[in-house]
C-alpha cells in the first residue's frame, strides 16, 4: 500500500492552551516499505498513528492510502477502511476473554472478509502460540498474548501495518522472530509497515527510520 502524509497538523487543546503536536508531517511510505517512526516521549508518534489508522482527524492536511484521502471519509467509510485495509499493533492487545486463541486470531480476518485456517493455522505456528490454540487470553503470558494479536492482526493480511513497540513485552529472541515474521510478511505481501519504537537496534532492522521532532519530521 502506497502511503503519502501531506502537511498534516494536529493540535490538542489543554488545560494550559493549545498544544500544536503535528506541525506540518510530509511523509511518503511505499508498498512494501518498513519504516521505523523514532522520537522522544511526547513527540506525536502515537498521535501520527492514530490519525493514519482513521482513529482521529487531523486539523490540516492530508492522509493519502492507496490513491484517496482518509482524513476526507465519514465515519462508516473510516470504520471500512479500518476493517479492511490497516492491521493495528498497539500495546493494549485487546484480545477478546471470551473467545479462546484461533477466535482471537481469526476475528478481524472474518471481520475484513479474508478467513483463511491454513493461513491462521501457519500464523500462529510461526508466531510460536500453535500449541495455545485451545486456551483464552487469560490463561496465556502478556508475551503470549502479544504474539496472538499480532497473529490477529496479520491474519486479516492488511495492506497497512501500524504498530506500536509491538515487540516490547517479548524477551530478545522473540521479539526478534516476531520482528523476522512482521518484515518477512511485509516484504511477500507489499504490505507497509510504521512501526513506532524506542529501540535503536529494532529500528535499525527497518528499511528506513523517520524521526519526529517538534511537530515535523526531522
Ligand atoms: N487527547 C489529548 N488531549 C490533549 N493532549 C494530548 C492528547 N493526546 C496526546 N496529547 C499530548 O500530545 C503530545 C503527543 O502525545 P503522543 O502520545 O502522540 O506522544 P508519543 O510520541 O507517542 O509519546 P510516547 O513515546 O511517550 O508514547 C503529548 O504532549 C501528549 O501529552
Amino acid at each position: 500500500m502506497v502511503i503519502a502524509l501531506r502537511n498534516l497538523c494536529k493540535s490538542y487543546e489543554t488545560a494550559e492552551g493549545r498544544l500544536d503536536v503535528l506541525r506540518g508531517i510530509d511523509l511518503d511510505l511505499g508498498a512494501g516499505d518498513s519504516v521505523a517512526l523514532t522520537g522522544e516521549s511526547g513527540s506525536g508518534k502515537s498521535t501520527l498513528l492514530h490519525l493514519v489508522a482513521g482513529l482521529d482527524r487531523p486539523d490540516a492536511g492530508e492522509i493519502m492510502i492507496g490513491g484517496r484521502d482518509i482524513s476526507k471519509l465519514d465515519d462508516s467509510g473510516r470504520a471500512a477502511y479500518r476493517r479492511t485495509e490497516v492491521g493495528l499493533v498497539f500495546q493494549q492487545f485487546n484480545l477478546i476473554p471470551s473467545l479462546d486463541v484461533a477466535a482471537n486470531i481469526a476475528f478481524h480476518a472474518k471481520l475484513a472478509g479474508r478467513h483463511d485456517p491454513t493461513w491462521e493455522n501457519e500464523l500462529a505456528e510461526r508466531l510460536g502460540v500453535g500449541t495455545l490454540l485451545t486456551r483464552y487470553p487469560e490463561q496465556l503470558s502478556t508475551g503470549q498474548q502479544q504474539r496472538v494479536a499480532i497473529g490477529r492482526t496479520l491474519a486479516a493480511r492488511p495492506g497497512l501495518v501500524l504498530a506500536d513497540e509491538p515487540t516490547g513485552n517479548l524477551d530478545e529472541a522473540n521479539g526478534d522472530a516476531v520482528l523476522d515474521l512482521m518484515l518477512s510478511l511485509a516484504k511477500g505481501t507489499g504490505s507497509t509497515l510504521l512501526m513506532v519504537t524506542h529501540s535503536q537496534k529494532l529500528a535499525d532492522r527497518l528499511d528506513r527510520q523517520v524521526h519526529l521532532r517538534s511537530g515535523k519530521i526531522a
